[in-house]
């Protein structure tokens, strides 16, 4: 089977900055997604940071986001994540806009534009329904509407605010038939997973709930057990 195709419904595990998904962890880490992968026929991507990129798109199949990209072209930029650098370190995809890295909408607009023509996909994360219409309008592949307040808490959104999930999907696809509704925030069972779809996401981002985990492999496989 194809692990490194992107197909709905999908996991989107964002590594952040654990110590547990870093350096050596973040590589056994997508290793792990690999594995549940190919077990479960799901698609599973991984998130992780720029330093970690290049060694996990060699010693893994499955597809690889950067956590963020800036509206940049070359030259002297200190410090900053250049697309086309990802590209060469073999993302496929990219997260914008997440809430430990808010954009400005400009920004996010431009770095858009420029994944798209350069065949890089874009993962608009936005906080409610309403900043999910915004995002929309800019035609991403994905939004992922993830609550703030829920994000590490271990209270899943799709349970605790399924109106946002809901209404997330009702509001993006009225303006955008072709951007998917993902959510996040606290999701970590398969429970949780089931009750994004019910609620018509696409899938899911999430972070605690697998990094933490005792056997993240074991938890990955939790969580796609009642799809
Ligand atoms: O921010 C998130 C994913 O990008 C969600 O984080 P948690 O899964 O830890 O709540």
């Amino acid at each position: 089977m194809t692990i490194n195709k992107i197909k709905t419904p999908i996991v989107i595990l964002n590594f952040k900055t654990y110590l547990e998904s870093s350096g050596e962890n973040a590589l056994n880490l997508a290793k792990d997604l690999e594995s549940a992968a190919i077990e479960s026929g799901i698609t599973m991507a991984a998130a992780p940071q720029a330093t970690d990129i290049f060694r996990i798109t060699q010693e893994t199949d499955i597809p690889i986001l950067a956590q963020h990209i800036d509206p940049i072209n070359p030259g002297g930029h200190t410090g900053s994540n250049l697309i086309d650098c990802m590209i060469e370190s073999g993302i496929k995809g990219t997260l914008l806009n997440h809430s430990e890295k808010r954009m400005k909408l400009s920004d996010i607009d431009e770095v858009i534009k420029s994944s798209k023509e350069r065949d890089v996909f874009s993962v608009v994360c936005t906080n409610n329904i309403e900043t999910s219409v915004a995002a929309a309008t800019l035609n991403p592949e994905f939004v992922a509407v993830e609550p703030p307040e829920l994000i590490g808490s271990g209270i899943p959104v799709s349970q605790a605010e399924p109106e946002i999930v809901e209404g997330t999907v009702a509001k993006v696809k009225k303006i955008n038939k072709k951007t998917e509704v993902l959510c996040g925030a606290g999701i970590s069972t398969g429970d949780d997973m089931h009750a994004a779809l019910d609620l018509g996401a696409s899938g899911v981002l999430l972070a605690s709930g697998i990094i933490l985990a005792d056997n993240p492999k074991e938890a990955l496989i939790n969580l796609v057990s009642k799809i």
